[in-house]
């Protein structure tokens, strides 16, 4: 008998279903659907305060559900918190870099592979690797970050959030006060990282024209709901995404 070839499709990396989320009573997310499909760059755009970042953080479990599920290759998570998320292999570049002035950018690293619980044996390789996808850290790795420009420092945060080696990374705003050249500097490779990996990843963007050139699917959000997705080509001439805003 021949082996049957595997029509399963692949289960999503991240899904949520009815999801609510809010602050303080006030809801911000209310039965919220979303889907992250595996190997694709998810571009979410949107106003201020749509609830991007909120959408993010809820699925890193920096931020607490009130109701819904949140899956992860198809099955729903119990409990949504970061140490957990990380050992499944997602990984967050928060907004604002959340780096460390003070540290040079050796101990955020150092600090970061402990945080991603990388066994002591596997450390020296894994650095090798995230310098290998961004080898300009090499030029300023014994500076402290707060020295760094913002481009600098965006680049310790996405090397950072790679050391666990996630299959599925969450960046909320990367590019925020990089001019559009340094934002293609800093995200090509990884683009091309996810290209050759299959890395799943959900880039949440305000520069929406350089975005759309790494992506390969947008959803635009708008008072905690999805108003459209699209692919990156409908939205490329200024006046369809004029409609949206
Ligand atoms: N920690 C918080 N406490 C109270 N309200 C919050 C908190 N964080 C966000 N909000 C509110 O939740 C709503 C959604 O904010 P969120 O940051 O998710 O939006 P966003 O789409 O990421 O916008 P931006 O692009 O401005 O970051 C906004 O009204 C915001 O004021």
């Amino acid at each position: 008998m021949t082996a049957q070839p595997n029509h399963e499709p692949q289960p999503l990396v991240l899904e949520t279903r009815g999801l609510v989320v809010g602050y303080g009573g006030r809801p911000v997310l209310r039965d919220f659907d979303f889907k992250l499909r595996p190997a694709e760059v998810l571009c979410l755009i949107g106003h201020n305060g749509a609830g991007k970042s909120t959408l993010l953080k809820t699925l890193f479990g920096l931020v607490q559900r009130q109701d819904g599920q949140i899956m992860l290759d198809g099955r729903a998570l119990e409990t949504v918190e970061p140490r957990r998320l990380t050992a499944a292999g997602v990984s967050l570049v928060p907004e604002g870099r959340g780096i460390f002035p003070g540290l040079t950018v050796a101990e955020t690293m150092k600090m970061g592979l402990w945080s991603a619980g990388v066994p002591a044996a596997e450390r020296a390789d894994r650095l090798d690797w995230v310098m290998s996808v961004l080898p300009a850290l090499k030029q300023f790795y014994e500076r402290r970050a707060g020295n760094l420009s913002g481009g600098q420092q965006q680049m310790v945060s996405i090397g950072r959030a790679l050391l666990s080696r996630p299959r599925c990374l969450l960046m909320d705003e990367p590019s925020i006060g990089l001019a559009p050249k340094l934002f293609q500097d800093l995200l090509q490779p990884i683009r091309q990282l996810q290209k050759d990996t299959g890395m799943a990843i959900l880039l949440v963007e305000q520069n929406v024209k350089e975005a759309l050139k790494i992506s390969d699917r947008v959803v635009v959000m708008k008072s905690g709901a999805i108003i459209r997705e699209a692919l990156p080509e409908e939205l490329n001439d200024n006046a369809k995404l004029m409609e949206l805003y």
